[in-house]
């Protein structure tokens, strides 16, 4: 679907044998290069563990990975939700969850004065974001149903060698040795839920989608500045820096309801600074 034999926008797709049958990689483009070194991530494996990575925006990159998750996986993850939400539902939905900003501007509607300005500029129709509308139930993923999937993201990032800890506290700094999970979220939208606009303030997001919207359903995820909304689809994944840019929101679900699953993560390190083994507290050379 995303297959293209020419330059598109600037980059290019091509064919290309994948362990998955034939699919598209994207060809590293000059600057295309130039963006993922300053994003970090210079080492990106778009062609071959992950020729089925899409390039869907160039500047700044939008990654997006068809099946990066399995029916099982996804399943397993809607479920621990579910059942957890159904046993639990008032405290599960409690102060776990760490996107800060969202919550905050969804309880208090302190909606920043930027995010409101956009839509307005942008003309985005009020109907895909009720005023009123819950941001969904959040619930923290414990990190057992999530390290399955971390080889692959490793992978796909070209960070592999570095290990993965689930860490919220900012003072546990990303090193050559380690990247951090900040927070693993699944979100279950019910109707008329959805997110409003916010940055995630992390250097990497993976926005993972647990099931299949219907066209017209509502839910899609929305980066109004860059005019690109994207279809929920069951295991296709997102990667994205939203640190201080790439506003987003996720349209109010308006048929059915919507699961996904979103790591925030910190791998963005400065190497002049003594990197700390915080298990042992030595300095890493
Ligand atoms: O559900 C979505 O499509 C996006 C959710 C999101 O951006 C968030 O929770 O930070
Ligand atoms: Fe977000």
């Amino acid at each position: 679907m995303y297959c293209f034999a020419g330059p598109v926008l600037g980059f290019y797709f091509r064919p290309q044998t994948g362990r998955r049958g034939r699919v598209c990689a994207v060809q590293k483009t000059e600057k295309l290069k130039g963006l993922l070194e300053k994003w970090g991530l210079p080492n990106m494996d778009l062609v071959n563990e992950f020729a089925r990575a899409k390039l869907i925006h160039e500047d700044p990159p939008i990654i997006m990975v068809e099946d990066f998750l399995d029916p099982t996986r996804c399943m397993i993850l809607r479920q621990y939700a579910r059942r957890t939400r159904q046993l639990n539902e008032k405290d599960a939905e409690s102060d776990l969850y760490l996107n800060y900003r969202v919550n905050a501007e969804n309880r208090e509607d302190t909606s920043s004065e930027e995010a409101k300005q956009l839509l307005e500029e942008q003309n985005i129709p009020t109907s895909t974001l009720s005023a009123d509308m819950g941001s969904g139930f959040r619930l923290q993923v414990p990190p057992p149903l999530v390290r399955p999937i971390l080889p692959e993201l490793l992978r796909l990032m070209g960070l592999q060698g570095r290990t993965v800890e689930f860490e919220e506290g900012i003072w546990y700094k990303p090193n050559k040795r380690t990247m951090y999970i900040r927070d693993q979220t699944v979100v279950h939208y019910l109707l008329n839920e959805g997110v409003a606009p916010h940055v995630d303030g992390k250097d990497a997001t993976l926005l993972c989608y647990l099931n299949d919207m219907e066209d017209g359903g509502g839910g899609k995820t929305c980066f109004p500045e860059i005019g690109l909304s994207v279809q929920a689809k069951a295991g296709s994944a997102l990667l994205y820096e939203s640190n201080k840019g790439l506003l987003h929101y996720a349209e109010a679900v308006t048929k059915g309801e919507k699961w996904i699953m979103q790591l925030l993560i910190d791998f963005k390190y400065d190497p002049n600074i003594p990197a700390v083994d915080y298990n042992t507290g030595q300095i890493i050379e």
